[in-house]
């Protein structure tokens, strides 16, 4: 085994659990957030433990391509977990619109993993910034179009018209 290999290893115990997670949510007094969330009973599980955030996501299917999209699982998590549970969503963000259809459907933030790589890569620092600039006008270009003024104003009736205003966003 090649020495990236190894580090991999290491850095990814498959051993640790929910007791690990009470560990260390009882000995970490700031924020905890825990990414890789694809069940509602895993979702409900994290939450009771007292973390402060759960992050919906399947790190971009590149690992296991089949497993479950967090944006299907979204509104399940959210009605089990309640208004005050606080969710990240995290996988195939790559526009605005995808950032508001996320924001609709019940989550808190997204993340972005790929698209500002594709930024980083094209342009370096410069790419990153375009990047993030591109999202937040589509962002606002989408609320527009939506005629809806504030992020709080979104709700899930709104994805359905997003699908008939952005023809950009997959169905
Ligand atoms: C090059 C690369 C490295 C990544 N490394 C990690 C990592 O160390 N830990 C992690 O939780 N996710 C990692 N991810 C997954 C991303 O954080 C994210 O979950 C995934 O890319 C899906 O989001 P996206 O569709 O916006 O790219 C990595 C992704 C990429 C492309």
């Amino acid at each position: 085994m090649g020495p990236s290999a190894s580090l991999l290893d290491a850095l990814f115990d498959p051993t640790v659990d929910f007791d690990d997670l009470a560990w260390i949510r009882d000995q970490w007094p700031g924020k905890v957030v825990v990414k890789g969330i694809q069940t509602v009973d895993d979702a409900r599980r994290v939450w009771d433990l007292g973390v402060d955030g759960i992050v919906l996501s399947n790190h971009g299917g590149r690992q296991l391509d089949r497993a479950p999209v967090p944006f299907h699982l979204l509104p399940t998590v959210r009605r089990a977990l309640g208004p005050e549970a606080t969710i990240l969503l995290d996988t195939g963000i790559m526009s605005g619109a995808d950032v508001v259809a996320a924001l609709a459907m019940g989550a808190d933030f997204t993340l972005v993993g790929r698209a500002y790589l594709y930024g980083l890569m094209a342009g370096g620092r410069e790419g990153v910034d375009r990047t993030i600039e591109i999202l937040r006008t589509e962002i606002v270009r989408t609320m527009k179009l939506l005629g809806v003024a504030s992020v709080a104003d979104l709700n899930p009736g709104h994805v359905t018209r997003l699908r008939a205003l952005a023809p950009w966003s997959p169905a």
